[in-house]
C-alpha cells in the first residue's frame, strides 16, 4: 500500500474532522509545534468563483481584528491563488457545541451529559456571553450571520462563538442548502429580514442571540423549518422557558429589527454586564492624565509616532501572514 502525504495547508496538517457546513469543512488540525487550530477548508465549488475568493480575503484581514472573551481568534488563514483552496485556520476551542450538550450526544454520535434545557443561571452567563460575543464581533465592523447552537462551544472557561466574519453561502429560503447536523436547522435560527430580503445586519445576530438562548432554555429550537419558514411566518414555541427570560426572548425574536436590543442591553437585562463603560472611564481617564502630562513637558520639534503596524496583510501570493507583531 502506497502511504499518502497527510495533508497540509500552510504550517498546518490536518487531522479528523470537526464539522461540515455549507461553506467548507472543519478540521481539527495542528502545527510542528503541536498547536491545534479549527482549520475550516472553503468546499472546491465556492473556491472556484472568485468572488467568493475576493469576499472571503476581505473578511479575513477584517476578522483578524476580532480579541475578545468569548469569541475564537483567527490564526492562520489562507485566501487561495490559482489552485490553492482558501482556508482559514481559528482558535480551536475545546468542548462540546451547545447542540451536542442540550440533545445529550456529540454531533459525531457520542455522549454529552444527559441532555436536557440549561438551569437558570446557566442560561443567563449563556446569554451574558452570547452578548458579549456578539459586541465584539459588531465593534469589528463584521456581523456573524449564522449564530446557531452548533456555533457555540461551551469551553471550561465559558461560552466561545465560532464561525462568524467569514464570507458564507447565503442561506436559501427552505432547508435544502445546509448539510450538516448541526446545520440542518440553521435556518430556524436566522432572522425574518435575513430569510426574506437577505439582510444580515447586528440586529438579525440578536434575532439569532434569542433563537439559541430559547433552544438552550427549552431543549427544542424555537422555530420549525420549512419551505415558509417559521422565523418569517410564526411565532416562536417558548414552552417551558424559565418565566423570567420570557420577555427578554420575546425581545431579541421581534420581527421589527429595530424593536430588538443591543447586545449591551442583552447582557444588562441578564445581570451581566459589558465591561465597555469601565473602559470608555479609563479612556477619558487616561486622556485627561495624558494632556496634564504634555501640558507639563517642553515642547519637542519633531516626534515621530509611527501609526499603528497593520499585523495582518495579504501577502502578494495572496497567502495572508504575520508581518508585525500584535
Ligand atoms: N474554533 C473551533 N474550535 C473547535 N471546533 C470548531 C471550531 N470552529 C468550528 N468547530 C466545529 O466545527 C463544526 C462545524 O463548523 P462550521 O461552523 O463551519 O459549520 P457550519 O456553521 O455548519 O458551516 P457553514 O458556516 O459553512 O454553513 C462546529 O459545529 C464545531 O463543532
Amino acid at each position: 500500500m502506497v502511504a499518502t502525504a497527510p495533508e497540509t495547508y500552510g504550517r498546518w496538517t490536518a487531522g479528523p474532522p470537526l464539522g461540515q457546513g455549507a461553506t467548507g469543512t472543519v478540521r481539527l488540525a495542528h502545527d510542528a509545534t503541536g498547536r491545534a487550530v479549527a482549520l475550516k477548508v472553503v468546499h472546491a465549488f465556492l473556491a472556484r468563483d472568485a468572488a467568493f475568493r475576493a469576499r472571503f480575503a476581505r473578511d479575513v484581514a477584517t476578522l483578524a481584528a476580532v480579541h475578545g472573551r468569548h469569541t475564537a481568534a483567527l490564526v492562520d488563514a489562507d485566501a487561495g491563488v490559482g489552485s490553492v483552496v482558501p482556508w482559514v485556520a481559528m482558535e480551536y476551542v475545546r468542548g462540546p457545541t451547545l447542540h451536542a450538550r442540550v440533545r445529550g450526544r456529540g454531533d459525531g454520535g457520542g455522549p454529552v451529559g444527559v441532555g436536557g434545557p440549561l438551569g437558570l443561571d446557566e442560561l443567563r452567563s449563556l446569554a451574558g456571553a452570547l452578548a458579549w460575543a456578539l459586541d465584539t464581533i459588531h465593534g469589528a465592523g463584521l456581523v456573524h450571520r449564522g449564530l446557531k447552537p452548533s456555533n457555540v462551544l461551551l469551553a471550561e472557561a465559558g461560552p466561545r462563538v465560532v464561525d462568524f466574519g467569514i464570507a458564507r453561502v447565503v442561506e436559501a429560503a427552505d432547508d435544502t442548502a445546509v448539510g450538516s447536523e448541526g446545520g440542518a436547522d440553521a435556518l430556524g435560527y436566522a432572522a425574518p429580514e435575513q430569510l426574506a430580503q437577505g439582510l444580515s445586519t447586528r440586529a438579525a445576530d440578536v434575532f439569532s442571540l434569542g433563537a439559541v438562548l430559547a433552544f438552550a432554555a427549552t431543549g427544542h429550537a424555537p422555530f420549525a423549518v420549512g419551505p415558509r419558514p417559521r422565523t418569517v411566518y410564526g411565532e416562536p414555541d417558548l414552552a417551558g422557558a424559565p418565566e423570567t427570560l420570557l420577555p427578554l426572548l420575546t425581545a431579541c425574536l421581534a420581527k421589527d429589527p429595530a424593536a430588538r436590543p443591543t447586545p449591551r442591553t442583552v447582557a444588562r437585562m441578564v445581570g451581566h454586564p459589558l465591561p465597555g463603560s469601565r473602559r470608555k472611564t479609563l479612556t477619558v481617564a487616561t486622556v485627561l492624565l495624558a494632556c496634564a502630562s504634555l501640558a507639563r513637558r517642553p515642547r519637542i520639534a519633531s516626534t515621530q509616532h509611527p501609526g499603528k503596524a497593520l499585523w495582518w496583510t495579504m501577502g502578494e501570493d495572496g497567502a495572508t501572514g504575520r508581518t508585525a507583531p500584535r
